[in-house]
Order: structure tokens, then sequence, then C-alpha cells
């Protein structure tokens, strides 16, 4: 492998406008679900990680609000989640100071009188920190949630505040098909403007996401070839190696197609795919997204297939199949793999094949992008070469790694020295995100919160792209919801999904491509 790399020294970045400069003086974060896995694992490690770098307001308090009546109880749980999943040192001193500014509000997301006692307690908060009025409302609740908090928070005034900004989070899963989605939109816009809306998907907080944006459009030699001309075809891969990690109910219900395909790796879709928006704005970005997604026809039935894990061996370790995990039915008819082909029918792509695929249990993690270009319109050298990897001249890949080994790679064709003729071999240019920047402990969720604090919604989902994503899937959902799938499970744990998966692509002359992650 040829590896191009070049280390970033922190004097080179000393001219990066600081992101503290855009942040709010004071803000409340009213959390939602705040003894959950969520908060614990992600939000708390998150904003503790905004605290050390100087990226929460001067003024702030983190406000939980759950069931269960905890006390300091609640503060103690959440340090050790910092220490825990925010790869933080206990000695540190910084993480007694951030749990100062942690508070726990005990209430039922059911009880309406309740909330005039949450707002007291924030008016009071507000007044002894020196808080202004910008409030921030994350939801990291179950969806069932959703629409009576948000009807609570309107009944009580709490969605807007005299010269204050007031934003309001909304975890995925936004809806379970479109008209649920629908009905949600509509009862988060009779409280919220739209502007006031951050639908979250955590994928659009990872640097390597945002990075397909900066390859795409701060570059000038990929974007004149990146179109039907050049590209041959693309896939988009979300594997994980893990299962469904005890949340059994909740998998049962969502599936690879809900749980990660319409989001995640639909969100991968629109930044590979999206024409240059004209500014590096909300509205701009986002107008931009839903055209892409606008111009993807129905995808018919035939192109969809989903998959369920068996038994297997996973990193070397033995592993249930789905139907045997904890609290799954025995005869769960539950997707934990789903794969489409899908045409995006507009004049940069009309007839190139997309191929995405998302599933559980799979050989190895990897969520990677791979551009197929085309083989140039004559070979002039032999075809079969040597032996090994260079028994065909390969066409040129480009893969945007977005985890782990976060990267970028191109293959392309060189000589091999010495050999008799022209021998071919591919090799690769690797740009490797770690050894150029160093190794971040980013969940992904820190530039979210602070992009919401800040009141900017790039990042975030606009009600229209969320409803265009559940257009296209609906009919496949409901597709499948009519007929048993023919043969449960039908993939083993620590292989690379079901045989259908790759029908899928034969169909098209194509493969998919399985060694992922950095190059050899
Ligand atoms: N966990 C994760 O990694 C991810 C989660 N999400 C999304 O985030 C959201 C939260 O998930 P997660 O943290 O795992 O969920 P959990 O089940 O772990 O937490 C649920 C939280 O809601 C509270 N709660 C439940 N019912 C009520 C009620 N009636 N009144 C008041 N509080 C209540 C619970 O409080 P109490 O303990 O008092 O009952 C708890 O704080 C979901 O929408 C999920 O899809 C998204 C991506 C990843
Ligand atoms: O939203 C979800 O995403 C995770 C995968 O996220 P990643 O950042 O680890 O790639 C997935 O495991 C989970 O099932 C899903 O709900």
């Amino acid at each position: 492998m040829a590896t191009v790399q070049m280390r970033v020294r922190p004097e080179d970045l000393s001219n990066v406008p600081a992101a503290s400069e855009r942040i709010p003086n004071s803000t409340i974060l009213v959390i939602f679900g705040a003894s959950g896995d969520l908060t614990k694992r992600k939000l708390l490690p998150s904003l503790f990680h905004l605290r050390q770098s100087g990226l929460l307001p001067k003024q702030f308090a983190i406000v939980g609000v759950a069931r269960r009546p905890l006390g300091n109880e609640f503060a103690e749980d959440m340090k050790a989640g910092i220490l825990e999943f925010g790869g933080v040192d206990a000695s540190d001193p910084k993480i007694d100071e951030f749990v100062q500014h942690v508070s726990y509000y005990a209430l039922s997301f059911d009880d309406a009188a309740g909330y005039a006692g949450l707002k007291d307690e924030l008016d009071k908060i507000a007044k002894e920190k020196g808080i202004g009025n910008d409030r921030l409302f994350y939801l990291a609740t179950a969806p069932e949630y959703f629409a009576p908090i948000i009807e609570n928070l309107g009944a009580q005034g709490m969605n807007q505040t005299e010269n204050g900004r007031v934003g309001v989070v909304i975890e995925k899963p936004f809806g379970h098909d479109l008209e649920s989605a629908r009905e949600l939109n509509h009862q988060v816009n009779a409280v919220f403007s739209e502007s006031q809306v951050f639908r979250i998907d955590h994928y659009l907080g990872k640097e390597t996401v945002q990075n397909i944006l900066v390859f795409r459009f701060a570059n000038g030699i990929f974007e004149p070839i990146w179109n039907r001309n050049f590209i041959d075809h693309v896939q988009i891969t979300a594997a994980e190696s893990i299962g469904i990690e005890g949340r059994g109910p909740f998998y049962e219900k969502a599936g690879a197609l809900r749980d990660v395909l319409q989001n995640h790796v639909m969100e991968l879709l629109s930044f590979v795919g999206m024409e240059p928006p004209s500014s590096f704005d909300a509205d701009a970005v986002r107008r931009e997204k839903v055209k892409l997604w606008q111009s993807i026809p129905n995808i018919p039935i035939l192109n969809a297939v989903r998959g369920q894990y068996g038994p297997g061996i996973v990193d070397g370790k033995r592993v249930l199949g789905y139907r045997e995990e904890d609290r799954v039915s025995p005869e769960s008819g539950t997707e934990t793999y789903a794969a489409v082909h899908l045409q995006i029918e507009n004049w940069r792509w009309a007839g190139v094949p997309f191929y995405l695929r998302a599933g559980k249990r799979l050989k190895k993690r990897a969520t990677e992008i791979t551009i197929q270009f085309k083989q140039p319109p004559l070979l002039i050298f032999n075809r079969m070469q040597a032996a090994g990897p260079c028994t065909e001249i390969q066409p040129n890949l480009l893969s945007i790694r977005i985890q782990p080994d976060e990267g970028i790679a191109l293959r392309f064709g060189a000589k091999v020295p010495s050999a008799p003729g022209m021998a071919v071999c591919p090799v690769n240019m690797d740009f490797d995100y770690a050894q150029a920047f160093g190794k971040s402990t980013a969940t992904g969720y820190e530039r979210l919160l602070m992009d919401a604090m800040m009141g900017d919604q790039t990042l975030f989902s606009h009600r229209d792209g969320v409803e265009i994503n559940w257009s296209l899937y609906t009919p496949i959902l409901q597709a499948w919801a009519a007929k048993d799938p023919e043969v449960f499970p039908n993939y083993f744990a620590g292989s690379w999904g079901p045989d259908c998966a790759d029908r899928l692509l034969e169909r098209g002359g194509h493969a998919w491509r399985n060694k992922l992650g950095k190059p050899e």
C-alpha cells in the first residue's frame, strides 16, 4: 500500500475560528429521559467533553427529567457514566465542577399538571445562576412520549421565552412509517416552529460524515468526475458486528430497515449524491438533500431484500441467533439485515446503481462508502496479469471509511516493477484521520448538542426530508409485513449477510465489496 500522509500540527489550526465565539452566554438544557441509557452513555459524556473544551455557555445548567424520584443519586450515576463512557480520568477535577451544574427533576411525562412545577424549577435555577432565557429541551425518551411532552411544554407556554431562544431536540426514531411521521411533524409544529426543531441523526455528528461534504466541495479534483460519466456504481455499507445488545423489545418493532437504513444510511447517501449547496447554511444544505431524495423513484420490492441472523461466530466467539436473544420471539420475522438497490433520477446520477445495506452480527464493524469508477474505455495492457490480486486490471475505487479506522483510500493500478511485460497491480493511496489529526474521543453528539444550543439546524433533519424518506420505505415495510419472510434465519452471525443480498447485486453485474476497512 502506498500511503500519503501529512500530520496536521496544532499550530496549523491556530487560525481556525473558535466555535466558542458563537456559543450563547447562558442556557438551560433540559433532558427528558435523564436516567436512560442514551443520557448516560452519550449525552452527559459529550456535554462534559464540550465543557472541557470550553464550548458550553459560561452560565449553564443541565436539568435531567425522568419518572423515578432520584436525588444526588442522579448526579453520582451520571458521573459514573462520564467516567465509563467518556474516556475520562477519575482524577480529572473538572468532573466534580461539571456535575455541580447538573440537577434532577422527577416528573411523569404524561402528568400535564406537573409541567407547571418544572417551569417554576427552571425559572428558579435561571434566577439563582444568572441564566437568561435560552432553553433547549432534549427528548431522549421512548418515541411514544415525544408528542405528549411537546404538547405539555406548549400548554405551559414553555415553547418560547421573552428575548430567548427555545429549541427542542427530538431523538430517533421519528415515526415508524410515513403516516406516523406526518402526524408527529404535525404535533411538533403545532407547538414549535420548524426553526426551533432539531431532529437528530447522530451520524451527522460524525466528523467523517461531515467530511464527505468537505471532500467533495472543498477540493477541485473530485467533483468533475462525480457523476454518471465516470462512476459505475456506489455501495454504502453500515455493518455492525454487535447484535441487539439487550434491546429486544425495541428491535422487534424496529428492524434493520427502520433502525439504520432508512435514516443513517440515507443521510450518507444524501451527502454523496447531493448537488453543491449555494452556501453551508441550514436552508441551502437541507434543500439540496431534500432534492436528492426527491429524485429517487419508488424502490421496486424486488430491489429490497431482508435477512435475520442465526447463531454463528463473531470475533472468534460463539453468539446466539436473533431468535434466541432476550425478549425476542422464537418465531420473530424481524429483519436484522436490509439491503436495497435504488436509482437517482437526475442528470448527475441517471443509470448509476446505488446499493445500500445495513445489518447486525456481520463479519466486522464497518461503515463505508465505496465509489467504483468505470474502467478506461480501452485496456491496452493484458487483462490477465500475474498471480494474486494482479490477475485482472481492477477498476478505480474510492472508499470513504466512516468508521472505524476513519479515512479515505483511492485504489488505482500501478506497474509491477521488474515483472515481464506490463503487469498491473492495484495499490492504494490512503488518508488516515487519526494519523493526520490525532485520535478523537468525540462521540458525534458534541457537535450536534453545540449546534442545537447555537440554533444551527444544518446537521439536523428537516420535516420534508424525514417524510420523503418514509415515503420511500413505507411501501417496502408494508410489503414485508404482509408476507412472512421465506426462510429466517437466513444468514449466520459472523457472515456478510444473506445470499439474497448477493443476488441483488449479481443482477446488475456487481458484487458487494467485503474487503472493508483500512487497505492492507
Ligand atoms: N440508547 C441508545 O444508544 C440510543 C437511543 N436512542 C433513542 O433515544 C431515546 C431514549 O433511549 P434510551 O435512553 O435507550 O431509553 P431508556 O429506556 O434507557 O430510558 C428511558 C428514559 O425515559 C424515562 N421514562 C420512561 N417513561 C417515563 C415516564 N412515563 N415518565 C417519565 N420518565 C419516563 C426513564 O425514566 P425512569 O428511569 O425514571 O423510568 C428513562 O430516563 C429513544 O428514542 C431511543 O430510540 C437513539 C440512538 C441510540
Ligand atoms: O441509531 C442506532 O445506531 C447504532 C449504530 O450507531 P454507531 O454510531 O455505533 O454506528 C445502532 O447500533 C443502533 O441499533 C441504532 O439504533
